[in-house]
């Protein structure tokens, strides 16, 4: 297991086999501090979720799944019901985290499943813990091969000596390993594809500054920072190529949710007449959703008041933190998934292509 085609420098969630806990890289603090931290609290890990530190839809996913198999190994009764319970409301802390990344309930959905399956079956409370714990660990695996796969799918519509612009991290620390966006710029990098990448600062929490600039370097792939207000400039000025971005969720209708400021970059992109993909894995894309089901988090205003904790504005002016927003089907030139490349229409494409 595990032997993937490229290197894996950078993981943002893992397990640690000696005390069966999830590790986490701490993307508060990044890039000045590599913090780790591993755990086997679900609450700990939903405030890790909560407060981002583990950010980046598949990486809550993967987060939850290992924080629960984690969790089962801590509980103490033999009494097969209790567990149930006791897990169950484990699954019940870790979804109430963040309400739009599609990952998180897709994951903690099949946690759920084969512990149900299992309790049904009647097997001992350690066959559950071992069932969950591998669940938890295909679920990780999964998602590296996925982006892995998505990354060489994309690298092919990467033409050499371009020039990309990306919004946010959709890299190695919003995934197990590898990115989404990130992973097509990695299998490209490593295809020996001369690309560089535009990125964005990404405020209020500045992913795109911190995290993709630091993976980015680490990766030596050329990165130039920009401001989230010169994107439509940069665009407009012939500086980009291509843009590609990462997905939260994904309608059956293709609507893309993803980080605020996503859509005025798509329509920039349109306006320019470039490629606008976006790439995820299949695991993002929500058949049974519609535009009206989509869920923008909310969060605390302080972010947009703050930089880096410090106010930079009156403490109690009114302040809006949306976190995501959407970018229509006709924005979007294609999808790129672990299944393939798609292309619109979406809602005839996209159940196609889960159903390969
Ligand atoms: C691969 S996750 C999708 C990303 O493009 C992006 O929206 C993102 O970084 C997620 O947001 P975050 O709020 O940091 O969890």
């Amino acid at each position: 297991m595990n032997n993937y085609p490229y290197p894996i420098k950078i993981r943002a969630v893992w397990w640690r086999e000696e005390d069966k806990s999830i590790c986490w890289i701490n993307t508060k603090e990044l890039p000045f501090k590599e913090e780790i931290i591993c755990s086997s609290d679900p609450g700990r890990v939903a405030k890790a979720i909560i407060e981002m530190e583990i950010r980046g839809a598949p990486a809550i996913g993967v987060a939850a799944a290992l924080a629960i198999a984690s969790y089962a190994y801590k509980v103490k009764t033999r009494d097969i019901d209790s567990f149930y319970r006791e897990v169950d409301s484990a699954i019940n802390i870790l979804w109430n985290t963040r309400p739009t990344a599609h990952n998180l309930f897709w994951a903690l959905r099949r946690m759920r499943r084969k512990l149900h399956e299992a309790v049904e079956k009647g097997v001992s409370v350690d066959e559950v813990v071992e069932i969950l714990e591998n669940e938890a660990k295909n679920i990780m695996d999964e998602d590296i091969r996925a982006n892995i796969k998505l990354g060489e799918y994309g690298a092919e519509l990467v033409p050499d000596n371009s020039t990309i612009l990306t919004h946010c991290n959709a890299g190695a620390l919003a995934t197990a390993a590898f990115g989404t966006a990130e992973g097509i710029m990695r299998a490209a990098w490593y295809k020996g594809k001369k690309i560089k990448v535009i990125a964005t600062e990404t405020r209020p929490v500045l992913q795109g500054a911190r995290l993709t600039v630091w993976e980015l370097v680490k990766e030596g792939i050329p990165v130039t920072l920009i401001t989230d207000n010169m994107a439509g400039y940069v665009i407009r000025k012939g500086l980009v190529d291509l843009v590609i971005v990462g997905a939260d969720r994904i309608t059956s209708e293709g609507y893309v949710v993803n980080k605020i400021g996503t859509y005025m970059i798509a329509l920039a992109a349109k306006r320019k007449g470039i490629p606008f993909y976006v790439a995820a894995p299949t695991s993002t894309i929500d058949l049974e959703s519609t535009i009206n089901d989509i869920v923008i988090e909310e969060r605390n205003p302080d972010e947009v008041r703050k930089v880096l904790e410090k106010y930079i504005t009156l403490p109690d002016v009114s302040a809006l933190n949306y976190a995501f927003d959407i970018t229509d089907p006709d924005l979007v030139t294609a999808i790129i998934t672990e299944k393939g490349v798609i292309k619109p229409p979406y809602n005839e494409n996209l159940p196609k292509i889960l159903k390969k």
